[in-house]
């Protein structure tokens, strides 16, 4: 080994050349993506492209017809699902929670992944203080005791993220989180998971996106998905580009990048 060769950060997720097919067509075809530590990737596409089956296979919820899936080293097929899910951080903006839960009894849900307290489990004084220091990270100190039915949808998805990472995970998945919200509540949501992932810097993650406005600054890679395919996947600086966010979306876009947030809109005269 060189002095120069550094060790790559283990690989927390590794699709190879998957296939989903359902109802004899193909909703991902060939689509392969490795997910190291630390790293922050977007999946982007247009509606239907396959963004959110790619994170249902990612979150250990649904099975590839060919190729493998590894999450977290285990492979699906071969592995307790369940148990695997107890490791993943996976965000889910239609959170079917009705009851008039505080924030800090939302998050500490978190602990035993269900969606009304666990009236078996009392939280240690350790879990306490963890959900009390994401709590904070995400800005949402101020509403810990206000309930879940009162809050806005911009607090909810915040509320949801210190949710998904009370088990410690070593990957979130996030699902559009930002749809529905308004500027102010967009812009605290991506501070503040620029604010996490600089906080835990091991932690990976998974954004499904069809807004480029909607990236965090610190979103390092992207995969672009067309009708199922991979049309680009590697670095973000390199992906985002006019050139393959057009061909992905099928449309003449010009992409602009400045202050590390990405934005697009139509190319004139290009249409
Ligand atoms: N169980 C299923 N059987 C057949 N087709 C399905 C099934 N689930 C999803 N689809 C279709 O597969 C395609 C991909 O769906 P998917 O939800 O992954 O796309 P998406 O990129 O997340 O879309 P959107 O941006 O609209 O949420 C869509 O055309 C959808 O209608």
């Amino acid at each position: 080994m060189t002095p120069e060769a550094v060790t790559p950060e283990p690989a927390l997720l590794e699709a190879d050349r998957v296939d989903v097919v359902r109802g004899g067509q193909y909703l991902l075809r060939d689509v392969s993506l490795t997910v190291r530590a630390g790293e922050h990737w977007a999946v982007l596409g247009a509606n239907g492209a396959g963004k959110s089956t790619l994170l249902s296979l990612l979150g250990a919820v649904e099975h590839p017809t060919a190729g493998t899936v590894k999450v977290l080293g285990r492979q699906l097929g071969r592995v307790d699902v369940r148990e695997l899910r107890a490791h993943l951080g996976h965000v889910n903006p239609r959170h079917p929670l009705r009851s008039p839960l505080t924030v800090r009894q939302v998050v500490l849900t978190g602990t035993t992944q269900t969606i009304e307290p666990d009236l078996w489990h009392r939280p240690t004084a350790e879990q306490l203080d963890h959900a009390e220091e994401l709590i904070h990270t995400l800005g949402i100190g101020h509403r810990a005791e206000h309930a879940w039915t009162t809050l806005s949808q911009g607090e909810r998805g915040r509320v949801l993220i210190a949710r998904a990472l009370m088990p410690e995970p070593r990957l979130l998945l996030l699902d559009e989180p930002a749809t529905g919200l308004d500027l102010t509540a967009r812009e605290q949501l991506l501070e503040s998971l620029d604010e996490l992932r600089a906080r835990y810097p091991e932690v990976a993650s998974v954004l499904v996106t069809h807004h480029l406005e909607e990236l965090p600054g610190s979103t390092s890679h992207a995969l672009l998905l067309r009708d199922g395919l991979t049309t680009a996947a590697g670095p973000a600086t390199e992906v985002l580009t006019t050139e393959l966010v057009s061909a992905c979306f099928r449309h003449p876009i010009r992409i602009t990048h400045s202050e590390g947030r990405w934005s697009a809109r139509t190319r004139r005269g290009a249409e």
